[in-house]
């Protein structure tokens, strides 16, 4: 027998039973759902991740939705026990969903909803301010100031890299790997490469047609060296020139140790390696072995391969920024966030069209207008014969 799970109750006689197995920010979310008859169950056991067992005890005998976590193991098991709870919406508050397998979810004919687009630019904005703080040795700095050493100006206090002029590398140019790239040859004047399975028309429509060529003019106005860009046939070709490296892709199995022992030895000995995608796509424990051989090669990490831990060595490095998990942690987005998550799964349950266009919820996102009757976006519509809404 299952051990009850703590819960707080909203709008208790809604006629279709949901559960969030967190707590999430801002009221939006919680308001959709009780205007549109839903009994909304939030979780709120202290302990962070919650278990398969505890999700099933949640779900219970009649559940009509989830909204679940990144963190939680959304396989057979929990996918079975909703499906036997009369439910067949499921939505991640994340737009990542390795967490999720999504052919059980299939099997029983859940739709699994994730939460692309409102995470993009903050996201981006993580993986650029890691980039600077790595450049510019700003976490150490920090902790050399608190700890009362600094005694005066010296020439060689804190030297870093200039990003102007350098290259910026970008594995994985989707939604977050253009923004970022967009953030760092604007902002920064530095010259651009990526490798995508894909030519990412959103990133090059900016560079060659809105950007490049008027900045470029500008550039050469003011005596400055135009920025460049191209697209890598081969990731070996972004690691051996880029200055910067960022990884922006999911993680599948072809992203699985992407960055491994073979492939930090071919990226430049002073390079940055910034990851804001999944742990799982560096091999941790053969970077902490490249960190410690190659002490001006420098990481800002966000996520981690056995996430909440890091694996040995890594915390005492000081060629190492560490953040836990937050490059989505802005306010809107988080809101957005939840909301998306939450319309995914009323949407489910109304029997909604899916969205057309997973890359444009901004009308979802809109808090003074009633959302579009229609699901913001479910990975798996093709696979259950979702219907899709037209404009
Ligand atoms: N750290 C965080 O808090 C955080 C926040 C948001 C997203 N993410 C992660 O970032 C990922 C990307 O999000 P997005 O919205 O940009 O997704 P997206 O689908 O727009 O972009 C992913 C890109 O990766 C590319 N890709 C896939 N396999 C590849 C490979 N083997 N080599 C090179 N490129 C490959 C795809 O073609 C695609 O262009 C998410 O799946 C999620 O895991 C993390
Ligand atoms: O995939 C995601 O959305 C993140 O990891 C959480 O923001």
């Amino acid at each position: 027998m299952a051990k009850p799970v703590s819960i707080e109750v909203w709008n208790p006689n809604g006629k279709y039973r949901v559960i969030s197995t967190k707590s999430m920010p801002g009221t939006r979310w919680i308001n959709l759902l009780i205007q549109n008859d839903c009994r909304l169950e939030i979780c709120t056991e202290k302990k962070t991740i919650l278990s398969v067992e505890d999700i099933i005890a949640l779900i219970g005998d009649k559940c009509d939705g989830v909204i679940g976590q990144l963190t939680e193991d959304w396989g057979e098991e929990l996918f079975s026990a909703l499906s036997r709870a009369g439910g067949k919406a499921f939505s991640n508050m994340a737009v990542g969903y390795n967490n999720v397998n999504v052919d059980a979810a299939n099997k029983y004919g859940v739709a699994v909803g994730n939460t692309p687009g409102v995470l993009t630019e903050t996201t981006a904005e993580l993986a650029a301010s890691l980039s600077l703080a790595a450049a510019r040795r700003i976490v150490e700095a920090d902790e050399f100031m608190r700890a009362g050493l600094y005694d005066g100006w010296l020439p060689h206090l804190f030297v870093g890299n200039l990003l102007k002029g350098q290259t910026v590398g970008v594995i994985g140019a989707g939604r977050i790997g253009s923004a970022y790239a967009r953030m760092m040859v604007e902002g920064f004047k530095m010259n651009l490469i990526y490798f995508d399975l894909y030519q990412s028309t959103r990133l090059e429509k900016f560079v060659t047609g809105m950007f490049l060529p008027t900045y470029g003019a500008f550039l050469k106005a003011n005596g400055e060296t135009p920025v460049t860009w191209k697209r890598a046939s081969s990731m070996d070709e972004v690691l051996q020139e880029a200055d910067i490296i960022s990884l922006h892709p999911v993680l599948d199995k072809t992203t699985y140790h992407l960055v491994n022992k073979e492939r930090l030895a071919k990226m430049k000995k002073e390079a940055i390696l910034i990851n804001c995608s999944r742990g799982p796509v560096i091999d941790e424990a053969a970077l902490v072995e490249h960190l410690k051989e190659n002490p001006l090669f420098r990481v800002g990490l966000d996520v981690f391969e056995d996430e909440p831990y890091m694996k040995p060595g890594l915390a005492e490095l000081k060629n190492a920024i560490v953040v836990p998990h937050i490059a989505s942690a802005s306010k809107w987005t988080r809101e957005g966030m939840a909301t998306l998550a939450a319309l995914n799964v009323l949407g489910k349950i109304k029997g909604y069209p899916v969205w057309f266009d997973p890359n444009r919820v901004e009308p979802f996102l809109n808090e003074n207008a009633q959302p579009p009757a229609a699901i913001p976006s479910i990975v798996n519509a093709k696979a259950l014969g979702l219907p899709s809404s037209k404009l």
